[in-house]
């Protein structure tokens, strides 16, 4: 429609960054995509360059708005998700990046996370981050980057370096230099904010010996934060109006906010998610207590499982094994395997939740001379299903109240020969989500609200859209076994460990 306005939400995840434009019925207009690199120095990390990050994300931003032919000044505002934790520090002055970004899945900082762990702080740390200690959240990967990058400590002291997960590099892009913030949900993953008090914690930054100087202005998740500034938007100013972690992101693209409403993304990896309401509770079996949202000067909470491999083991399969030509094709492989107990459990960086064990390597039981490519990548898949249910198992166990309701989306929901595994090992009906992009919708929606582009929540509800359904099929007696084997997988694995 001529007149018609837009929001356009980045969504930059581990695997790709895209730019899609949603109308005022939440519907995609069109999007633009382009993968991001990783990088593996060593066994374990996983860094990416931020440049690429910005200069794929310039582009998808241009790309998205030729296609579509849409005049800059109809973009209403921008909303911003992002991959969390993953930390990238650059000089204040020039712009430029110190280190490669250290991405979320790396292990280079195991070490630092070890330290923290003997200096016993687990339960302050928990209680004051929500976070269990691990290599995962940022602190010990700024810790890492300033004890590895020559002179980065000094600098770090003397206000000339700034620290930022995504969407703060993202933002300092997009206003050329002018914003350096954060929001609530990235905040709460760096293991240095209170999520208590809503403010960088003094006692855990002299832990980690981080200068508070370098740290962004938190900020509500929807909220004006500042305006483009650059070439890509022709110098129509537009306004920067959401920003969200992408597992906050999608609980808020699925309108689960009320309390007990559970979603799982699958993406990269696989985040858990259940709104806790505007009281945090701590977990005391290994979830994780996470901001969900900051809206209307409110802040709500969320327990969150999350799963570090995912939609990585499927790319495995096919950049590292070159079992499978196109990921597309794997839920009919799967759906033609024998029956074979083949299980796969993919912990090439260590276990998250609720196993948090960093050390774990991954691994294949139960290969025969009948084993082929198809029953690997079933095995596969299923893994994904199997750590789903270890979290969820847990957040009942933790809750005592049972699931009622789940949402799937991210890039693997695709996947049907998994949506019905899923649905068949949780003996619980799912809903795949009408959108696989409920991350970048959640994003839109929480920058469109602070513009006004949509007046109230009530509103969004009115244009939401339900999924498909998945209803378990599989009998009380193969459920349980099948699990009951997927559990001794997982113990078999962590007992193994490398002699040198
Ligand atoms: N049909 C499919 N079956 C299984 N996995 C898939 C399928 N399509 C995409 N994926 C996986 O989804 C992941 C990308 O999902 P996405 O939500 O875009 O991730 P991210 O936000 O982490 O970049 C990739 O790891 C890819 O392997
Ligand atoms: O890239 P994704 O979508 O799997 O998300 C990564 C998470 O935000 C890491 O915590």
């Amino acid at each position: 429609m001529k007149n018609e306005q837009y929001i356009m939400a980045i969504d930059e995840g581990t695997t790709s960054v895209r730019a899609i434009l949603f109308n005022h019925q939440g519907k995609e207009i069109d999007r633009s995509q382009k993968e991001i690199k990783q990088v593996f120095p060593h066994p374990g990390w996983v860094e990416q360059d931020p440049n690429e990050i910005w200069n794929k994300t310039e582009s998808v931003i241009s790309d998205v708005l030729f296609k579509t032919e849409t005049q800059p000044y109809k973009v209403r505002s921008i909303g911003i998700s992002n991959q969390r934790e993953t930390t990238v520090i650059w000089n204040k002055r020039t712009g430029k990046p110190i280190y490669n970004a250290i991405v979320w899945q790396s292990k280079q900082t195991n070490d630092i996370a070890k330290q923290i762990k003997q200096h016993g702080l687990a339960d302050e740390i928990q209680q004051k981050t929500g976070l269990i200690i691990d290599s995962y959240f940022s602190a010990t990967k700024i810790r890492w980057i300033l004890d590895h990058v020559d002179g980065a400590q000094t600098l770090a002291e003397t206000g000339d370096l700034l620290f930022g997960t995504i969407d703060t590099w993202l933002l300092w892009k997009l206003t050329a230099g002018k914003v350096h913030a954060t929001d609530v949900t990235n905040a709460s993953r760096t293991m240095l904010f209170n999520i208590n008090k809503l403010e960088w914690d003094q006692d855990l930054l002299d832990v980690f010996n981080i200068p508070k100087k370098m740290l962004p202005k938190v900020e509500e998740s929807s909220h004006v934060y500042g305006y483009t500034q650059n070439f890509t938007f022709m110098g129509v100013q537009i306004p920067i109006s959401g920003i969200a972690g992408d597992q906050q992101a999608s609980l808020f693209g699925q309108l689960a906010l009320k309390p007990g409403m559970t979603k799982n993304t699958y993406g990269t990896g696989a985040f858990i998610m259940m709104n806790l309401g505007d009281k945090p509770k701590f977990s005391k079996l290994g979830l994780l207590t996470t901001i969900a949202y900051g809206i209307s000067g409110k802040v709500y909470y969320a327990f969150e499982g999350s799963i570090f491999i995912a939609g990585s083991a499927v790319q495995w399969l096919k950049d590292e094994l070159k079992l499978i030509e196109n990921i597309s094709g794997t839920a009919n492989m799967a759906k033609t395997a024998n029956d074979e107990p083949v299980f796969v459990v993919p912990a090439f960086t260590g276990l998250g939740a609720p196993y948090w064990n960093e050390s774990v390597r991954g691994s294949i039981l139960g290969i025969t001379n009948h084993t082929g490519i198809n029953e690997i990548v079933k095995a596969t898949l299923e893994s994904l299903a199997f750590q789903t249910k270890d979290v969820i198992n847990t957040m009942t166990e933790e809750t005592q109240v049972p699931l009622n309701s789940l949402v799937i989306d991210g890039g693997v929901s695709k996947n049907d020969f998994l949506m019905e595994f899923q649905a068949d090992i949780l003996n619980q009906a799912i809903e795949r989500s009408a959108t696989s992009e409920s991350t970048a919708l959640g994003a839109a929606f929480l920058a469109g609200l602070a513009v006004g582009f949509w007046k109230d929540v009530d509103e969004i509800d009115g244009i939401k859209q339900t999924g498909q359904t998945f209803e378990p099929q599989m009998s009380e007696i193969e459920r349980k076994r099948l699990y009951h084997n997927w559990q001794l997988a997982v113990r078999t694995t962590e007992t193994f460990e490398e002699k040198k």
